[in-house]
């Protein structure tokens, strides 16, 4: 196969991939669970695509070029699991807590009176889970997301969903994200849009390009414009302006912009 071909990509999201990787300045950035990594039945059974990453870790080699992994994860737990797709994740940078986690001091930048909602809205959360088995609670430094995917059926996890945005969910102070079979609460006001603004500002970039799954990764695209690039990985509705099918093909459009970009 030539450079910068790919069979597996619709044929006007490989001419816009070519365009974009010609720019002078750029950022890469992705989503993790469900772009880089499939969606598993556990949070921490999830895995990257070796592939994929080497192919951002790559192409964060390359001059004028800003890469970046984009995600609702703590970012302590993102680290962990990039760490074994890539030992050294070299230039990638990681924004955790959907967009706002971009450093290791992030937890302490938290008030206590924040602190002390989290403890409050974690503690209804593990109530709830423990009316529902197969439903579990994970905490972030800012949040608390209960997890349903493996709740008993749909009826168990609907009810545990609606009790938690009945209750907890209403809690002054409380931000909510819904994503896959999760509901998220957190202290602080969250959006990877944002994240998107501040690493196109920090590096004085042309343009973004952007791959997400979710509906934490519509903010994302909703921040995206001009030469920009927005890529929906999988079903769903959605404001992106292209789409692949799967998980699958991340490490294909990264490859195709690592050839362009070289
Ligand atoms: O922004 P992302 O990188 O996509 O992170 C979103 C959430 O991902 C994780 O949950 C999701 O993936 C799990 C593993 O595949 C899956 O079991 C779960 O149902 C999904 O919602 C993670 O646990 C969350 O903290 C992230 O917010």
């Amino acid at each position: 196969m030539a450079t910068g071909e790919s069979p597996q990509l619709p044929a006007e999201l490989i001419a816009a991939l070519h365009a974009f990787a010609a720019l002078p300045t750029v950022v890469v950035a992705s989503d993790f669970d469900g772009c880089l990594a499939p969606i598993v039945a556990h949070p921490t059974d999830a895995r990257a695509d070796p592939a994929a990453v080497a192919a951002l870790v790559a192409l964060a080699a390359v001059p004028a070029t800003t890469t970046a992994i984009v995600s609702g994860r703590a970012r302590a737990d993102l680290a962990a699991l990039v760490a074994i797709a890539a030992p050294d994740r070299c230039g990638v940078a990681l924004v955790g807590s959907h967009g706002t986690e971009f450093d290791d001091d992030f937890a302490t930048r938290i008030t206590d009176a924040e602190r002390a909602l989290l403890a409050q809205v974690a503690a209804d959360l593990g109530e709830i889970a423990a009316q529902f088995p197969g439903t579990m609670v994970e905490t972030k430094p800012a949040s608390a997301v209960l997890h349903v995917r493996n709740a008993a059926d749909r009826a168990h996890s609907d009810a545990a969903l609606e009790l938690a945005r009945r209750g907890p969910a209403t809690r002054p102070g409380v931000h909510v994200t819904e994503g896959k079979a999760v509901l998220e609460l957190a202290v602080i006001e969250t959006g990877k849009g944002h994240a998107l603004d501040l690493l196109r500002a920090q590096s004085d970039a042309d343009a973004v390009c952007y791959l997400g799954d979710d509906v934490t990764d519509e903010n994302a695209f909703s921040h995206l414009r001009g030469s920009d690039i927005s890529i929906k990985v999988g079903d769903g509705n959605t404001i992106a302006r292209h789409r692949i099918a799967g998980p699958n093909l991340v490490g294909e459009v990264l490859r195709v912009l690592l050839e362009g970009r070289r």
